[in-house]
Formats: structure tokens, sequence, C-alpha cells
């Protein structure tokens, strides 16, 4: 059995599961008796005939668990009757890092539930899910959760007790962000590109382009300023001006030469994509140290925005769900070169969507998801302003792009003597 998968056993009755529909979580735990408890409010929403399950993914290999979780929603979608509902799922132990299991919880009408099973069996030849039954107590309202063998053919003897539970102090979304979201360090991210060179090979040429070591050795003698911001706000119509009124050096970040590489890891699991786009930052910061000996640099986007489009996409729901603010989570990587000045532009959304629409270029995913989905530029903006080290100086774009470019100049030469 995957080491995982044991430790996950080991603790099952400490942990604390947690349904989501429509981006709201219902939270249960499991107990060995019965003690009279009404049912968990998810299991108050489906017919008592209905059958739930959960698949739970619990590979011992973060690349292979965060592969298989993207594609099992895409195989659930293909195979499963379409009446079967199915909601995004979770099981962690309350405060305990990097604790969080992600999944599924579906329900299936009577009349599907031997197709359902029928998949679940040859799912589960996978070690790496872990699939549980839910069941209503005859005579009762009770519900019962009933983990399934690795066969798939008979069920284990335990069987346990769903009950309601308090919503924990910090959303769980929040527990595995380090090192699985956002990496502190050019090791962890460069670990985990490593790992995926056999599954994704374009990870090696990657690897190829990073610096041998992270560290700056040398901070660079003119000021290093970054703009920030999200897309429209007006990046690059000011960095561009500010290049050529400061005679500095502009540099995109991600960096020109990954460009060929970043379609590619657009379309892989978070754990895989962030740790690329985490290393580009330390390609750029080489580039920023060779220049900055030269000139002043002006960089588009840095180390702000790879924590906090990878924080947003991680932590579902609502701003709140954030991780406080002084979380270790917004520090700043170690090894990272550390810009003088980080600029964030921010734009009243309806301006933003006018400038979006006049640019009418094609956008990414993300960025059309940022534009239907207001929760989510939220929480991209609130963990902006969370970041430390240095913290970001916030900018109202809406002015014309010469009032924006003169309100920058005066902080530059406020803060950077420039
Ligand atoms: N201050 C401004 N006022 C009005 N329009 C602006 C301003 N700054 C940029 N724009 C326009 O808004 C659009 C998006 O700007 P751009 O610099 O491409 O943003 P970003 O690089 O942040 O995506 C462009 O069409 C640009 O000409
Ligand atoms: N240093 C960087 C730069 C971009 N990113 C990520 C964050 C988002 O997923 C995208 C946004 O980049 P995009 O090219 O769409 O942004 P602009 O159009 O330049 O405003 O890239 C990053 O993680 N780290």
């Amino acid at each position: 059995m995957a080491r995982r998968t044991a430790s996950l056993l080991t603790h099952w009755s400490a942990r604390v599961f947690s349904v989501e529909f429509n981006g709201a979580p219902d939270y249960f735990a499991i107990q060995d008796k019965h003690r009279g408890e009404p049912a968990p409010q998810v299991f108050r929403k489906v017919q008592s005939s209905d059958r739930c399950y959960s698949l739970l993914v619990c590979s011992s290999d973060r690349i292979r668990r965060a592969k298989f979780y993207a594609e099992l929603k895409d195989k659930l979608l293909r195979s499963l009757p379409a009446e079967c509902e199915l909601s995004p799922m979770s099981s962690f132990l309350p405060h305990v890092k990097d604790s969080l299991i992600k999944g599924y919880f579906l329900k299936a009408n009577p009349g599907d539930s031997l197709p359902t099973e029928r998949l679940l069996r040859d799912l589960i030849q996978s070690e790496s899910l872990l699939v549980c039954s839910y069941l209503k107590c005859e005579n009762s309202r009770q519900w019962t959760q009933r983990l399934w063998t690795h066969t798939g053919s008979s069920v284990m003897s335990k069987e346990y007790c769903v009950v309601p539970t308090d919503a924990p102090d910090y959303h769980p979304s929040t527990l595995n962000i380090i090192n699985s979201d956002v990496f502190y360090s050019f090791e962890e991210a460069h670990q985990v590109l490593r790992k995926c060179g056999d599954i994704i090979p374009e990870a090696t040429s990657v690897l190829e382009l990073l610096p041998s070591r992270a560290e700056a050795r040398s901070k660079p003698d003119f000021p290093v300023i970054v703009i920030e911001g999200l897309d429209a706000t007006g990046k690059t119509t000011l960095t561009q001006s500010l290049r050529d009124t400061l005679g500095a050096v502009l540099l995109p970040s991600p960096p020109q030469c990954l460009s060929p590489w970043r379609a590619r890891f657009d379309q892989e699991p978070p754990l895989i994509r962030r740790a690329f786009y985490a290393l580009g930052n330390y390609i750029t910061a080489e580039q920023i140290v060779q220049e900055g000996m030269k000139t002043p640099v002006i960089v588009d986007r840095y180390w702000h925005s790879t924590a906090s489009y990878a924080i947003a996409t991680a932590v579902s729901g609502p701003p709140c769900n954030l991780p406080a603010e002084g979380s270790e989570v917004y520090r700043w990587p170690r090894d990272l070169l550390q810009p003088s000045l980080v600029v964030l532009l921010t734009l009243d959304p309806e301006e933003r969507k006018r400038r979006l629409r006049d640019r009418g270029q094609g956008k990414t995913e993300e960025e059309q998801e940022l534009d239907h989905n207001q929760l989510f530029r939220l929480k991209v903006e609130e963990a902006y302003r969370r970041i430390s080290g240095p913290a970001c100086v916030t900018v109202d774009a809406g002015p014309s792009a010469d009032q924006v470019l003169q309100q920058v100049l005066i902080l530059i030469r406020d803060k950077c003597q420039l």
C-alpha cells in the first residue's frame, strides 16, 4: 500500500472531510459509533435512495498525484452516467500542513449505481485512489462511510458514522500551498522540474536554461523597478515609457527564453506549472544582475505575480479564505534577488474590461477566468498586497498613461534616489 495511503488511514478518524457545492464547503467527520448526531448537511441534500461516493487521490509521489488528480476529473466526466453529480472534495487534518488530500464526491441515482460502481472498481486498481461509499442506515437518518479495499470487490469490515463538524480555523486549501503551489527557493522548484523530466520532455530543456546557482553573487549597482498588476492594467504601456524616460533596460517576465515552453507548462497541473514560473524568476534575476550593473532595470511582472496567481488559484471560495496577512505564505524566497521597488497598478474593474475589449487580443484561459470570476480577481489583488519583502506600492492606473508615468517617476525618485 502506498506510503501516503497508509498514513491517511492511520489518522482516518482524525480527518475532516469537505465537500463543495457551488463553492460553499460543508464539513463532516467520521466516528466509530452513532451517538445520535444529525446527518451532515451534504447528506441532507441527497435522496435516501441515492448512492454517494468519495474518491481521494493519495499517491505518495506528488508529481503522479498532481497528474492523476487533473486526469481524474476528465475521466469521470467522460465515463460517468450523465445524471451523476460531481463535486470537489478534500480531506485534511486541521492545522496540519501538507495534510490536504484532494478528490471528488459523487452522487448517483439508484439506477446509475451499477455503471458508477463498475467504473470505480476499475479506477481503484490504481493505488493512488481511495474510494468510499456512503449509505443511509435503515430506520434512521444516519449515514455511514465504508472504505473500499483495493480489489474493489468487497468493503473493509470497518464502517464509520458520518457526523457534522465545524468549519476549520483555516480554509483547508491553504494547508498545502507551500512547495505545492508556491516555491520559496530555487532548489524546491528545481526539484519538481527534475522529477517530471521523464513524463514531460520539455522540462529537461527548461532545466538547461537555468542559472547554475540561484544566489545572486552580486547586487546590481542601479535600481531595479518591478511593475505588477492584472492583465490590461497598463504594465506594458508604463514599462516601455519608463524604459525610454530613464534610459533603462526592460525585462519581460517570464523571460523571453522560456516563451517556447510556456504554453506547454500552462497545460500542466499547478504543481508543475507554478514550478516553471517560479524558475523563470531566477533566470530574470540573473538578467537583472547583468543589466543592473550598467543601467536601471524595469521588470514587467516578477515574484509578486508568481505567488499571487498561484495562491489565488489554490484557495477556493472568497478572498476571506486566503491565508491571513503576515502568513509565511506571503514571504519572499530567501534566495531570489529583491528589487528596489515594486509598483502594483490597480484599475477599476469596468475600466479594465474596457481596455481589454479595446485591445481585442486573445487572452489566456486564466485571464478569461479573471474576467468572468470576480472572486479570483479579488484574491489575486489581495495576495499582491499581502506579499512582503519588498511589499508593493499601489498606484491607481485609471488616469492617463502620462499621468500614471509621472506618478511612478515620483515614486522612483523618492525610493530609489534616481
Ligand atoms: N493609463 C492608461 N489610460 C488609458 N488606456 C491605457 C492606459 N495604459 C494603458 N492603456 C491601454 O490599455 C490597454 C492595456 O494596456 P497594456 O499596457 O497592454 O496592459 P498590460 O501590459 O498590463 O496587459 C492597451 O490598449 C493600452 O493602450
Ligand atoms: N513572473 C511571473 C510572470 C507571470 N506569471 C504568470 C501569472 C499568470 O498565470 C500569468 C500572467 O501572465 P500574462 O502574460 O497573461 O500577463 P500579461 O498579459 O503580460 O499581463 O503568468 C508568473 O507566475 N510569474
